[in-house]
């Protein structure tokens, strides 16, 4: 049996190529970026007023003069016009044009109006309320990187620069398959010795937050039928996420039927708990990657964010920074397996800390939606001490 370290890297050897493709803007939310961005103008294109006032050349204020004649109105989206008269000034909207001949901005707020003059309250500084052409970015510059996930921010660089229809890696193709003859429909009610299938549909979820549909279907514990759905979904397939039927039991035909298929074991069983008889294999023709999940809810669901979630950022080539927290009390892992606790995370005085929650078990389903994370023990004599800081593992905002 190997570690849960050995395991990972393993995963995070295997490469997939997903390949490119091109979709309107706004279809490109949470996809992940497969071009640069670069300034199409300069940010901002022009010298732009940032606040509704007044337009005027510094050099008159300086020359001893605190009122001006209004010659112009200059609203937003309008062509600039000039200042005619060095002592005069042009009434000018936020998001304008700023004249060549002006230099200063001041707001309503500080003058006085009178008719068609403009007076100083105060004397303002030289330059301000002025936006400066290219002072955020220069034409040509880049301005998004590849390989960024697309969310609010990105949607609105992407809309400045034209970009309405964009460059984004493609979603993998994956099946998420339940397996078990105790498994019901979710619309059934189940008899004594049955439950409704729930861990798919908590894959389903979190596979959507990742911008993905998956093929979502059961296989009952049934050779043949196996034999036959299986082969088809690898050859269809980019990744098959299996739930159940991977640990010793006379019904629990995955390992067999998998590799009959031709499709590779690089492990079986990791030294965890949860999540032990994690199978994971690769199909080499045809590039399909297997995550075969042991059955138990917990299981199936921590093995997905251990193992999952790190592999297809790294694919994609997007950053997934390991993250780590203080523990809020003392905890012992005798066993010779790294174990995985669900926690929730606090704040106190500036430091994230870990905090156990209890379960009693890799079967407790209803747990999962309290809990944050998991932390790591790795197996040790000494107990962990308060205080000291751990690998944790997210499942809810992992998007860092
Ligand atoms: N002799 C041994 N028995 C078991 C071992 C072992 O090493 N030796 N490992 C145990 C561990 S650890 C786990 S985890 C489970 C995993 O077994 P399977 O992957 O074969 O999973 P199943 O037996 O099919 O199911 C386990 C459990 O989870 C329920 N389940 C399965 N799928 C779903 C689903 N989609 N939705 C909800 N619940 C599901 C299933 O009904 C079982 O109760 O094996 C231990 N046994
Ligand atoms: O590994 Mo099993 O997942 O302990 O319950």
């Amino acid at each position: 049996m190997i570690t849960y370290k050995e395991a990972l890297s393993l995963v995070l050897e295997q490469h997939l190529e997903f390949g490119t493709e091109v979709v309107p803007l706004t279809e490109a939310y949470n996809r992940v970026l497969a071009e640069e961005i670069h300034a199409d103008r300069d940010f901002p294109p022009f010298n732009r007023a940032t606040k509704d006032g007044i337009a005027l050349a510094y050099e008159a204020i300086e020359n001893g003069r605190l009122s001006f004649e209004i010659t112009g109105v200059l609203p937003a989206g309008k062509p600039v016009i000039p200042l005619e008269e060095p002592e005069g000034c042009i009434e000018i909207m936020t998001g304008a044009v700023v004249p060549y001949e002006t230099d200063t901005v001041v707001m309503y707020e500080h003058l006085e109006v009178d008719g068609d003059i403009a007076t100083l309250k105060k004397i303002p500084e030289q330059g301000q309320n002025i936006h400066l052409r290219g002072s955020d970015h220069r034409k040509g510059e880049r301005i998004l990187p590849k390989n960024i996930r697309v969310l609010a921010a990105e949607m609105g660089v992407l809309a400045t620069v034209g970009k309405n229809r964009v460059h984004v890696h493609k979603t993998p193709r994956i099946a998420l398959i339940s397996t078990g003859n105790e498994l019901v429909e979710i619309d059934q009610t189940p008899l004594l010795h049955q439950i409704r299938r729930s861990n798919t549909y908590s894959l389903y979820g979190a596979l959507q937050e990742e911008g993905i549909k998956p093929l979502h279907l059961h296989l009952d514990d049934d050779l043949d039928l196996m034999r036959q759905k299986l082969a088809y979904l690898i050859d269809e397939m980019d990744v098959l996420i299996l739930s159940g039927g991977v640990s010793k039991g006379k019904f629990d035909y995955l390992p067999q039927v998998l590799e009959e298929l031709g499709v590779e074991k690089i492990f079986h069983r990791v030294a965890q708990r949860p999540g032990k008889p994690f199978w994971f294999g690769k199909n080499r023709n045809r590039a399909t990657l297997v995550f075969s999940f042991p059955g138990n809810p917990v299981s199936t669901f921590l093995n997905f964010y251990l193992y999952f979630i790190p592999w297809y950022f790294k694919n994609l080539g997007l950053g997934y920074e390991p993250m780590f927290v203080q523990l809020r009390k003392k905890i012992e892992n005798p066993s010779d397996l790294t174990i995985f606790i669900g926690a929730n995370l606090m704040i106190e005085e500036g430091i994230l800390l870990g905090e156990i929650l209890n379960s009693s078990g890799s079967g407790d389903l209803a747990h999962l939606s309290e809990i944050e994370g998991f932390v790591q023990l790795d197996p040790r004599k000494a107990s962990y001490k308060k205080g000291e800081i751990v690998p944790f593992i997210p499942v809810k905002n992992h998007k860092r």
